[in-house]
């Protein structure tokens, strides 16, 4: 059934998920911030700045007023980088349906809070509509999914109504998406896996091979779990499409952003300048802060978000972290499987 549907945010993935929402019959508004932007995808019905080559649907109404975008719509799908979620979430507050079905596809912490996406969300918006919240993550390029290219995700809340609502009102022939009730995990997993990503660019950077992408994928998850179980999520969840399928598209994907950052940084580039090259929201860099601060407070073991906090944010060598991460004591292998986060041997 055609629905309305008002997604906000206009980088690569809000425009994206747009896009599938459209091919799926669905009456699309799409929520920009830059008037240019808006005209181009209400006359041209492309966003050459973040998806160059995607030709959208023509049915895409974009508008820079957010509340004609968000009043009394059924479903609002929030697609914008983290910094930005709390600021965007208290503009649209107000306008409101009392009964939408809202979901976040954002991968990120609020690093002054270091709360999750849908905490910061729901801080923000009336309490009837915070208990039926959904989050959507996976392994998902931008690039990809507008090329129509077989994608799965996966979309977790509480509410089980709006898991289901989310998967019927996104799913497709070549967007294939699951449900799971581990909202935090889906959230932790979705945001840590950026920090690993970076890494994974900078190995490459520095011209190491296969071994130390495995090393990094295996040991990545090894310390998202440890966090992750801390602070509440389901361990099963980090062997999921939120878990180890988003690392393992991130780590080795040409279309990530995060890989592409790390991959500068191994290549002797300054981080600034790396992001400005980039252009777009590499949500990696401020995780890796929110996450050293959160492994700190939980008195969890991340050795390689520590190494990479140490590049990114204290004139750190990169190969110096690697010597660090390969000289580190003898370890038993298992020992993050322990469900309250510490390391048994
Ligand atoms: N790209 C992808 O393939 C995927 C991304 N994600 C996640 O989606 C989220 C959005 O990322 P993505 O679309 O890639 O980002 P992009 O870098 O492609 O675009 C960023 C968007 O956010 C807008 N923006 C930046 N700062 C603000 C602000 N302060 N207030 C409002 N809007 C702002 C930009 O607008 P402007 O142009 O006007 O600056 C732009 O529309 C991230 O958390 C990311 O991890 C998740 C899955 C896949
Ligand atoms: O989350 C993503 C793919 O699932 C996108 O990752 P990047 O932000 O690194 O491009």
């Amino acid at each position: 059934m055609r629905k309305e549907v008002t997604v906000v945010g206009a980088g690569s993935w809000g425009t994206a998920l747009a896009s599938v929402l459209a091919e799926n019959g669905h009456q699309v508004t799409l929520w920009v911030r830059d008037p240019k932007l808006a005209d181009e995808v209400n006359s041209k019905h492309t966003n050459a700045k973040y998806l160059p080559e995607a030709k959208l649907a023509e049915s895409i109404v974009a508008t820079t007023d957010i509340q004609a975008a968000v009043s009394d719509k059924p479903i609002v799908l929030l697609a914008v980088p983290s910094h930005a979620m709390r600021q965007i979430c208290r503009q649209l507050a107000p306008f409101l349906h009392k009964d939408v079905l809202l979901i976040h596809a954002t991968k990120g912490f609020e690093l002054e809070s270091l709360k999750r996406m849908s905490e910061v969300i729901m801080e923000e918006i009336p309490p009837e509509i915070s208990g039926k919240l959904a989050v959507l993550s996976g392994p998902s390029h931008a690039e990809e999914v507008v090329r129509r290219q077989p994608t799965t995700v996966v979309v977790a809340s509480e509410a089980e109504e709006s898991m289901l609502r989310a998967q019927d009102l996104l799913m497709n022939a070549n967007f294939r998406v699951y449900t799971n009730h581990d909202l935090i995990g889906a959230e932790i997993a979705g945001a840590l896996k950026n920090i690993i990503a970076l890494g994974a660019g900078m190995s490459d950077g520095l011209g190491f091979g296969d071994n130390a992408k495995a090393a990094l994928l295996t040991r990545g998850l090894a310390e998202i779990s440890r966090l992750g179980i801390k602070l509440g999520a389901l361990p099963l969840t980090f062997s999921g499409l939120a878990g180890v399928g988003d690392l393992i598209v991130t780590c080795t994907s040409r279309h990530s952003r995060n890989w592409r950052a790390g991959f500068m940084l191994g290549q002797g580039k300054k981080l600034d300048d790396a992001l400005e090259q980039m252009g777009m929201v590499v949500e990696g860099v401020r995780t890796t802060h929110a996450a050293h601060a959160l492994a700190q407070r939980e008195q969890v073991e991340m050795p390689i978000t520590s190494v990479l906090y140490g590049i990114l944010f204290e004139g750190k060598e990169p190969r110096q972290g690697v010597e660090e991460l390969m000289g580190r004591g003898k370890t038993f292998e298992m020992g993050y499987l322990n469900p309250d986060g510490s390391i048994e041997a």
